[in-house]
């Protein structure tokens, strides 16, 4: 990145899962990785689990096709600066945002990511926000998670990013979760992927921990969420598609709940909360690597 004047952002989350904000209408943020993982830093930068860029789909190479379905590109990044197809939490605080620089007004608003066009609705009344996240894939294969000595069998669940869902006995079964979780067999996700561990804790509703690809344990993920939604329906026998019927869960996370619904025409949509709670700059003699 090369800016001689302040670069402004912003800071939000999405039950827990924050973000550095960094608008940028025009694209013309140069932004490395190296970049990324500095804002990102909690210690010495901004902190921050991903970073959302918000970028007009028509100024940014890889949102350009979908600039007449949707004005606004989430450039997402992960913390340790790695790009990612799509982040459920993030897109929520993206549009909280737009509402809040006046950029869009509540009810439909549509952004564009590397995982497509996703349609969102903001509540008018400024809490919730949901949003159609796509169909979820279910790649065949057995998929096993391991945790030190510790393994389960797991689900891969793509909801425009990979995920593996592993239903465990006791949340704390994961520990400590410092490391990324082993998944095999590796070329099952050849870009890596996020791990999910699972409990139950009433009828049609589960708690969750998550270790996300590029950014470590974080206290929420609403892809993720989306994934464990899907997996735990199948795991109960409900497939809305071949029940003609929606189907909802609650996820409780960390962070927070997310309600997850997935329709009878495959769609999966997830509401929750989206919150800004600071602007500002940054120094640019920092920024300059
Ligand atoms: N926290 C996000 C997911 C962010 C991307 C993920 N770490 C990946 O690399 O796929 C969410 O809320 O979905």
């Amino acid at each position: 990145m090369t800016s001689a004047r302040p670069v402004p952002f912003l800071k939000g989350h999405g039950t827990e899962n924050d973000f550095v904000i960094l608008p940028d209408p025009d694209g013309l943020l140069d932004l490395s990785a190296e970049t990324v993982a500095r804002l990102c830093d909690r210690r010495a930068g901004i902190g921050g689990d991903g970073l959302l860029r918000v970028v007009r789909s028509a100024a940014h190479p890889e949102a350009r096709a979908m600039a007449g379905d949707a004005e606004w590109f989430m450039d997402y990044r992960n913390a340790d600066g790695s790009v990612a197809e799509m982040c459920g939490n993030g897109v929520r605080v993206f549009v909280r945002h737009l509402e809040r620089a006046g950029l869009v007004k509540p009810g439909e608003v549509a952004v564009a990511s590397r995982a497509g066009v996703k349609r969102t609705h903001l509540a008018e009344d400024g809490s919730g926000v949901t949003v159609s996240m796509g169909a979820a894939v279910l790649p065949a294969g057995d998929v096993t998670v391991r945790v030190g000595a510790r393994s389960w069998p797991a689900l891969h669940v793509n909801m425009g990013n990979p995920h593996a869902v592993a239903f465990v006995g006791d949340l704390a079964d994961a520990g400590g979760l410092l490391e990324a979780p082993g998944v095999e067999p590796a070329n099952a996700y050849p870009t890596g992927t996020n791990v999910e561990f699972v409990v139950d804790r009433g009828p049609r509703h589960v708690a969750m921990r998550v270790h996300e690809r590029g950014s470590g344990e974080t206290r929420s993920c609403g892809t993720g969420a989306c994934a464990v939604m899907v997996a735990a329906a199948r795991r109960d026998g409900v497939d809305p598609a071949a029940d003609g019927e929606d189907a909802t869960y609650t996820v409780d996370l960390p962070g927070g709940s997310l309600v997850i619904t997935e329709r009878a025409d495959g769609e999966v949509e997830m509401t929750g909360a989206a919150v800004i709670v600071a602007e500002g700059t940054v120094d640019p003699e920092w920024l300059r690597l």
